[in-house]
């Protein structure tokens, strides 16, 4: 992790509102709810940086806006106010949520990947998981056959699925595969930044352990910054350098894992690491 050189990431107050919102909104937020105008604040003024070779930790109970973050990164949605700059999009000097719908689509294929906690989100089902990620390849305007397939057979190996199965179709495929699958698509084109969006939920423990052990690989081979988003501190304690606790969406408290776990200061942390001992 390196914080002292320019983010790959930074967002800035994001806010993504579900209704019109009215003057009392500011006082009578009941939870992330308006009780006057019933306006749903999902997300309210949140800013954040991911740094070069950084795991971003994002971590708060459900409804307290983590997919909505991710969603809005990803164009899923559309925010109410807010900037989001990448590093490798013009230089940073430009909100990506400005961009134009083709330029939209290059970010998505060759500045971030996506790892969904739905699989189905993520891959075509039927399709091999072979042209899953060829796909992604032609959609950063790769042609040569050999060459696609020389980084399929790489990006399928270092997730540590068998080349032998490349030929066959993710629904075939257990839930961890899939996962892995849906991880390797996501690095095609060498991205900057990784969104991982509740990756290991849903799956048995051992199967979580080991999708858990890949990610700390493919950030280690790769170098690539990852925003991982989990509801479950015990995965963000494994992987994140730093960790956002988010709640009713907004951030409540930001700092180094480590000392977060050590020494939380915001009583909802106190009671998210208390849950883990
Ligand atoms: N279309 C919508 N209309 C109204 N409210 C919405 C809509 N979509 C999401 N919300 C609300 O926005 C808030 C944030 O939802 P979000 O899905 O981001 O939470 P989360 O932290 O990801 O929770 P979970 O872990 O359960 O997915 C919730 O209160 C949710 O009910």
């Amino acid at each position: 992790m390196r914080l002292t050189e320019t983010p790959v990431l930074t967002v800035r107050g994001l806010t993504v509102r579900y209704g019109d919102g009215c003057p009392a909104c500011g006082t009578s937020l009941e939870k992330n709810r308006c009780t006057a105008c019933g306006t749903v604040w999902a997300l309210r003024n949140v800013s954040l940086e991911l740094f070069p070779g950084e795991v971003l930790g994002i971590v708060g109970e459900s409804g307290s806006g983590k997919s909505t973050l991710m969603k809005s990164l990803y164009f899923d949605l559309t925010p109410t106010e807010g900037t989001a700059r990448l590093r490798d999009y013009r230089d940073g000097g430009a909100s990506i949520w400005e961009a134009s719908g083709a330029e939209r689509r290059m970010i998505k294929n060759l500045l971030m990947g996506m790892v969904y906690q739905n699989p189905v989100l993520g891959l075509r089902m039927d399709f091999s998981a072979a042209s899953n990620i060829a796909e992604k390849l032609i959609a950063a305007e790769n042609r040569n056959a050999a060459k696609m397939t020389g980084r399929v057979t790489e990006l399928l190996d270092a997730v540590e699925i068998l080349t032998s199965r490349m030929g066959e179709a993710p629904k075939n495929f257990s839930g961890g595969m899939q996962q892995r699958v849906q991880i390797s698509k996501a690095l095609a084109n060498n991205p900057a930044l990784l969104l991982l969006d509740e990756v290991t939920t849903g799956l048995d423990l051992s199967v979580q352990a080991k999708v858990l052990d890949l990610i700390r690989k493919i950030k280690a081979r790769y170098g690539v910054s990852i925003l991982l988003v989990s509801h479950d501190l015990a995965v963000i304690r494994m992987l994140a350098d730093r960790t956002i606790v988010m709640l009713d969406g907004q951030i409540v408290e930001i700092g180094l894992t480590d000392q977060i776990l050590e020494d939380p200061q915001h009583p909802y942390t106190q009671q998210l690491v208390h849950s883990l001992i």
